[in-house]
């Protein structure tokens, strides 16, 4: 483990934490711009096996940055050694609260994906770790406050990666509704106000995680040692961080060379990215794996789907942002090459996971667009969403939600239970597939309002469904 002081705290042990954040870190430490060192602890049980395997590893881990960069073709490999705690605060809570107690502790950051990042009322135990990420930032800013006497100079930067607009905003929120929820003393409610910050951020990076196994293998041959916790990256990386420049004292990103950026207004970073990049990945996942494409580099070397996507951005997309539409199409031809990136394999079926939440999040407002001004939502879009429903229908099965490829072939959903079971019911009770469609899109349970007011998208998404169930286009 590292010997430095811990200055930061991680919640999240996650793959992209590591392929960038922690690489971030590294990337300040090796120029000799950053002392100290990284805490890190997983959001939910379920974490603790990386925690543990983390542990073994002595925090360290490789991380293999491949691709294009400015045309040449670039493989780095580097040792990630910026861990000097690695453990698993259900176990050790009280380890977890002391951190408050150390001076130097300025910095949290976390990535617990969208649905980490949210209040779900529980009740304060004391001496039992508390289930929630927002509660455990609660407990441990309220644990500093105590130590420190409300000292204004002791508060924490907490910067969370979480793909939400305005992230540092909403984790401030669940703060001080879980301290107030707990009771804590309305001077603690003040203090998290006035003298910690919850910076809003913006994280662009494909980190792909462990690569496949022929690859894994092939690497560990020719290094000479094993390593479970290696992830791939591409070399883009991309953070925004609505706050001063000055907090580079505290985060030497861009004296490190890196390509982060303070700046006033998130808004811009954010709507692109997450429109046009994250967008036409919830687009094209399901329809891609209903006809059995794997990755997103094949979906986008195929002529049809290829084609599909880019039309969709560059006239669907693009046309609803409002920026100056050659900027955005230039940022657009960035994505479409990091997702050709012949080096990294991004599967589609890592994407795919809680793509309800990210089609709401990610795709529903371009299509609100349309529809909000009276017009039919566009081609693409309907198609792509016509693919989501179609990759949702499943059967429950013991607990677990089936569904088929379009060649018949089983998988696995990995999305909110509760909302799982609500689509299967729809399905099972319903007299045609006409009926489960026009009830699932008047659900607003699943998508936040009811799509089947939508000008003529009820009808259109079943002409789509069909056309998709026979193999060809609407
Ligand atoms: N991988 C990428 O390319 C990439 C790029 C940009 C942003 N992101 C963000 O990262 C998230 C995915 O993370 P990853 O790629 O590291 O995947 P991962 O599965 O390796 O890690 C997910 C992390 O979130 C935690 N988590 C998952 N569900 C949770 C819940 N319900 N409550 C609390 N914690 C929970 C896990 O414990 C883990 O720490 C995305 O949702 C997105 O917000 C990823
Ligand atoms: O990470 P997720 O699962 O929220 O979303 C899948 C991809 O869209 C995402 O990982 C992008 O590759 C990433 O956001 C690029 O910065």
């Amino acid at each position: 483990m590292s010997g430095s002081a811990v200055n930061v705290l991680q919640i999240g042990e996650g793959n992209f934490l590591r392929g960038f954040a922690d690489w971030m870190i590294h990337s300040c430490r090796k120029q000799g711009l950053f002392a100290g060192s990284v805490a890190v602890t997983q959001p939910r049980p379920a974490g603790k096996r990386k925690i543990a395997q983390l542990a073994e590893q002595d925090g360290l881990y490789t991380l293999v940055v491949r691709g294009l960069e400015n045309g040449e073709r670039v493989e780095r490999r580097e040792m990630i050694g910026v861990f000097s705690q690695v453990f698993d605060p259900y176990e050790e809570w009280e380890r977890f609260l002391a951190l408050a107690d150390n001076p130097d502790l300025r910095l949290v950051i976390s990535n617990t994906t969208e649905a980490g990042l949210t209040y779900k009322a529980e009740p304060l135990q004391e001496g039992e770790p508390t289930q929630s990420f927002p509660g455990k930032i609660a407990r441990l800013l309220y644990r500093r406050y105590e130590a420190f006497g409300g000292a204004p100079d002791k508060g924490l930067v907490v910067l969370p990666c979480e793909l939400l607009e305005r992230n540092g905003d909403t984790l401030r929120d669940c703060v001080l509704r879980y301290a107030a929820d707990w009771r804590f003393p309305e001077a603690f409610l003040d203090w998290v106000r006035a003298h910690n910050r919850f910076l809003n951020s913006l994280v662009d990076r494909i980190v792909t995680g462990y690569p496949d196994e022929a690859q894994a293998e092939a690497w560990f041959a020719e290094w000479g040692y094993r390593d479970d916790m290696l992830t791939a990256c591409e070399p883009y990386h991309l953070w925004a961080i609505e706050a001063e420049p000055e907090l580079e004292s505290l985060l030497p990103l861009r004296a490190a060379g890196l390509n982060a950026h303070w700046v006033d207004d998130l808004t811009p970073f954010q709507l692109r990215k997450v429109r046009i990049l994250n967008g036409a990945h919830t687009l094209m996942t399901p329809l891609g794996l209903l006809h059995g494409v794997e990755h997103v580099r094949e979906l986008m070397e195929h002529r049809e789907w290829s084609a599909f996507v880019r039309r969709t951005v560059e006239e669907e997309i693009i046309p609803s942002l409002p920026y100056p539409e050659p900027d955005m199409l230039a940022y657009a031809g960035e994505v479409f090459e990091r997702y050709l990136n012949p080096f990294i394999r991004h599967r589609l079926h890592d994407i795919a996971m809680n793509s309800l939440s990210k089609a709401r999040a990610r795709l529903l407002p371009t299509m609100a667009h349309y529809a909000g001004r009276g017009e039919c939502v566009p081609d693409g879009l309907t198609r792509g969403f016509a693919g989501l429903l179609r990759y949702y229908r499943a059967e429950e099965r013991e607990g677990r939600f089936v569904g088929r490829t379009l060649s018949g072939e089983s998988y696995e959903l990995r999305d909110d239970s509760a909302l799982l079971a609500r689509i299967a019911h729809a399905w099972r009770d319903a007299r045609s597939p006409e009926a489960a469609i026009a009830a699932l899109l008047a659900d607003a349970s699943l998508w936040g309002q009811d799509l089947s007011v939508w000008p003529g998208f009820t009808e259109r998404i079943i002409r789509c469904w069909n056309a998709t169930e026979q193999g060809g286009n609407e």
